[in-house]
């Protein structure tokens, strides 16, 4: 039984600090590398199979990715779109993703799906805890508009319109914040949800075969220790006969950089350990954030002092 939306609790802010996460921040990640199809029951069901498949194996944080429910193209998000805030009747993505969420007693951070709200879409990724409540909603912030001649050309502000909010959750498993793939390319929003507290940002992601090679760990690891905090990135799996060929790759990166758990471009889930006292140990072994010269240089609103 689906458990009901209520949006205020998902626009409430988060405390300053962080609660101390329980289990001493320790934790099973699961990334779900899921194929995506054109028949959006059959990838609700897969997604379901493949959650309660992760949660079996000790998962406790399962994040999917972006667009699972249909094909990544500006032709298919009017067609595949919900209404989440009418109702999980009226978005049966999110039905199951709460649903799965109680049943397992997991959290989810259910990658991204075409959202329909007020005559507008937008690419929209949910937060679930392990009640099956929905806990936050992010909307894609930056979307993406890119033009490189003779490879990759997508425009998603053809169809989607942008989020007007950050999204920063605490939950069973620490403090989460949430971007969706171009969000990735911007490290002002990271900077912005390490001061705030967060120990891990889940971005659900479908790089492209022109900008994946170059860019895609590149920017995690960028993210991951410019502000000494994890990150987790799934993609779909690759479909060499969609319109838009995911490259695949999904990575957790640890708070030195490193890389927990990555795979290659087939559909798979990878299960990782994450420890967020490593973030406290890092910090303390390079404090940059103390180290930082705002005499010299300062970006409004970024201080991490904001979560002491
Ligand atoms: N698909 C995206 O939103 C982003 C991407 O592919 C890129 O930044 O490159």
């Amino acid at each position: 039984m689906a458990a009901s939306f209520h949006p205020e609790m998902a626009r409430q802010p988060p405390a300053e600090r962080p609660p101390t996460p329980p289990n001493g921040g320790k934790y099973k990640i699961a990334v779900c590398q899921v194929a995506v199809t054109s028949d959006k029951g059959s990838n609700i069901a897969h997604a379901r199979s493949v959650i309660e498949a992760a949660a079996d194996k000790g998962a406790q944080l399962i994040v999917l990715p972006e667009m699972w429910n249909c094909p990544y193209s500006n032709n298919s998000f009017p067609i595949y779109a919900e209404d989440i805030d009418a109702g999980f009747e009226a978005s049966p993505s999110s039905a199951m993703l709460s649903e799965v969420a109680c049943q397992k007693k997991v959290t989810i951070v259910g990658g991204s799906i075409p959202e329909r709200s007020n005559g507008h879409l937008y690419n929209t990724c949910c937060v679930f805890d392990k009640d099956g409540h929905l806990k936050a909603k992010h909307r894609k912030v930056h979307l993406f508009d890119i033009d490189i001649p003779g490879k990759i050309t997508f425009k998603e502000s053809d169809t989607l319109t942008p989020g007007d909010s950050l999204t920063i959750v605490d939950t069973d498993v620490g403090r989460i914040g949430v971007g969706i793939c171009y969000d990735i390319r911007f490290p002002e929003l990271a900077m912005l949800y390490a001061a705030r507290g967060v120990h891990i940002i889940c971005y659900p992601g479908a790089f492209n075969m022109t900008t994946g090679p170059l860019h895609w760990e590149l920017l995690q690891k960028a993210r991951a220790v410019d502000n000494q905090i994890y990150v987790a990135t799934c993609s779909p799996a690759r479909d060499t006969s969609a319109g838009y060929i995911a490259w695949g790759h999904s990575t957790v990166v640890g708070p030195f950089g490193e890389i927990v758990a990555t795979t290659e471009h087939e559909e798979t889930t990878i299960i990782a350990d994450i420890d967020y006292t490593e973030i406290d140990k890092r910090r303390l072994n390079m404090p940059i954030e103390s180290q930082r010269r705002g005499d010299l240089y300062s970006l409004l609103d970024v201080t991490r002092h904001a979560s002491k």
